[in-house]
């Protein structure tokens, strides 16, 4: 369950937060695909509860009230279409499954297919769903829960949502199917949201009774779902993070955390010599890797200040060591740009979702950031890409904010994020040549439009970067010679 079955040569997954199953696809075909990505993390695709009381808030999407394939990002047809699509195209889809709970007393009592629940009544008729198939006796989980009491974080409602029970074979049964049926339509695995709120026991029996992989789609015969189980565990909570190790692959937020503390000057850069598992972190295998994700962007979920697409500079700078760094399975974030941070979507004035534009530099409008179309992001996919399983070797520090490594015979980069001017001799382990820098421009037909990196016979290049340069960031890698 921790093998994401990337298409030969692909590492990186892109979390396309709220898009639409058709524009999905569409950027699977003419970006995702032709630049090497390897998957991509949707948004629940179950029905879940319209809350017009919070303006369609981007959380009403974590409020199932059935397992219908009907959202305001699609219907099943459009689903099926789009995990077709992206498979074809070598990009896989990974699917954000709600399985802790169901709605709460959020809203209307309709979901985004017309379903209808009556929470009041715990009964949601479209699954079905009733009373005895939620935990009781009825409570819900108090700020303190999460130091004092593990059963109670695990038995009791997040939020108000209505907790099930998945130690009933019946509601795993409900589950499982709702998941199999997925499995089959062609997804390469799941995110398991709220996991920490199940018992690690019951997880394991369900995910044992998921199928393989289809292999009309691409993958090889036997392969299991890659699961990553969101566990926000900073430490000091009754439930530890390991406890989830030996089922799937779990979410870092340390990792994060740690990064943005670092990109923001609060950690040194040259104290990441030895980052990853010295750090206390998951075992590289273990981990999903991520600087922002959905919640924490919007400034709670894993506290401390995280850096999101609103510090590009610095954001640019932790997500290109995160690519750049063998530590993890890397997950970048795509979201639309907000101000209030329960707002959803941009929507039209039904509620419909609003397509991303493209414009002619390839960026984004309509109110969609795109973070993984910005040069400096999508050019560091592929330098992962190069890297492949190499090692970190030839680190290179000043003692306090400039470093550099490499990734074996493969690839070079350099980090500047002191106030002064970066300006050395650096081995950068690749044969003697003219290479173009990913990050301030690309290799074009007639070098580079960006800087250009001369590399003598003993591996080693005067590397510059100056603390006011755009970027913090230097890379060159096998490929980008002129
Ligand atoms: O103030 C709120 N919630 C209480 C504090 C955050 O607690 C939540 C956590 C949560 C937060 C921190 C933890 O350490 C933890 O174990 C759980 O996980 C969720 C997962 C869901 O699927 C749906 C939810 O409504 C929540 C949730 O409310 C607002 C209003 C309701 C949704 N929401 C939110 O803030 C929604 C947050 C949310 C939604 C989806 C997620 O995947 C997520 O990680 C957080
Ligand atoms: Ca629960």
């Amino acid at each position: 369950y921790k093998n994401p079955h990337y298409a030969s040569g692909r590492t990186t997954m892109v979390h396309l937060f709220e898009w639409k199953w058709d524009d999905i696809a569409a950027e699977c075909e003419r970006f995702l695909g032709p630049r090497g990505f390897g998957g991509v993390q949707i948004s629940p695709p179950n029905e879940n509860l319209i809350i017009w009381s919070h303006n369609r808030p981007w959380w009403e999407r974590y409020q199932p009230i059935s397992y219908r394939l009907v959202t305001r990002s699609g219907n099943e047809q459009q689903f099926a279409n789009m995990v077709r699509r992206c498979n074809n195209a070598g990009v896989r889809i990974y699917v954000d499954a709600i399985i802790n709970h169901m709605t709460g007393t959020w809203g209307e009592n309709v979901g985004t297919g017309g379903s209808e629940a009556f929470f009041n009544r715990w009964s949601y008729p479209s699954v079905p769903y009733g009373r005895n198939d939620f935990n009781s006796p009825h409570c819900v989980i108090q700020g303190n829960d999460y130091t004092c009491c593990a059963d109670r974080v695990r038995n009791c409602e997040l939020s108000g949502l209505k907790d099930l029970n998945q130690g009933s074979e019946y509601v795993r049964g409900k589950i499982v199917e709702y998941m199999n049926r997925l499995i089959d339509m062609g997804v390469a695995g799941f995110r398991i949201d709220a996991a920490k709120h199940m018992w690690p026991h019951d997880l394991r029996v369900m995910y044992s009774r998921l199928h393989n992989l289809n292999p009309s789609h691409g993958f090889p015969n036997g392969a299991r779902p890659y699961i990553f189980q969101e566990v926000i565990d900073l430490g000091g909570e009754a439930i530890s993070r390991n406890e989830y190790t030996a089922l799937a692959a779990v979410t870092e937020f340390r990792f994060g955390l740690e990064l943005s503390r670092a990109f923001s000057r609060g950690n040194q850069l040259s104290w990441l010599a030895n980052w990853g598992e010295n750090w206390g972190l998951l075992s590289s295998n273990d981990a999903l890797a991520f600087i922002d994700n959905h919640d924490n962007q919007r400034g709670h979920g894993a506290g401390g200040q995280i850096l999101t697409y609103k510090q590009a500079k610095q954001y640019k700078g932790a997500i290109a060591f995160m690519l750049a760094h063998p530590y993890g399975k890397s997950q970048l974030m795509s979201s639309f740009s907000f101000h209030n941070t329960e707002a959803g979507p941009p929507m039209d004035s039904r509620g419909n979702i609003i397509s991303p534009s493209i414009n002619s530099d390839n960026s984004c409008g309509n109110g969609w950031v795109c973070e993984h179309r910005w040069r400096q992001i999508y050019q560091m996919v592929a330098f992962r890409n190069v890297a492949g399983n190499t090692a970190l070797n030839d680190w290179w520090d000043n003692g306090s904010n400039q470093i550099a490594f490499c990734r074996g015979g493969q690839g070079f980069v350099a980090f500047n994020n002191d106030h002064w001017d970066l300006n050395a001799d650096l081995q950068t382990c690749l044969p003697a040549g003219r290479y173009c820098d990913v990050i301030s421009g690309v290799k074009s037909n007639n070098g580079c439009t960006g800087k250009t990196i001369t590399v003598g016979n003993n591996g080693r290049a005067r590397i510059s970067l100056r603390a006011n340069d755009y970027d913090m960031v230097l890379a060159i890698h096998r490929g980008t010679e002129v």
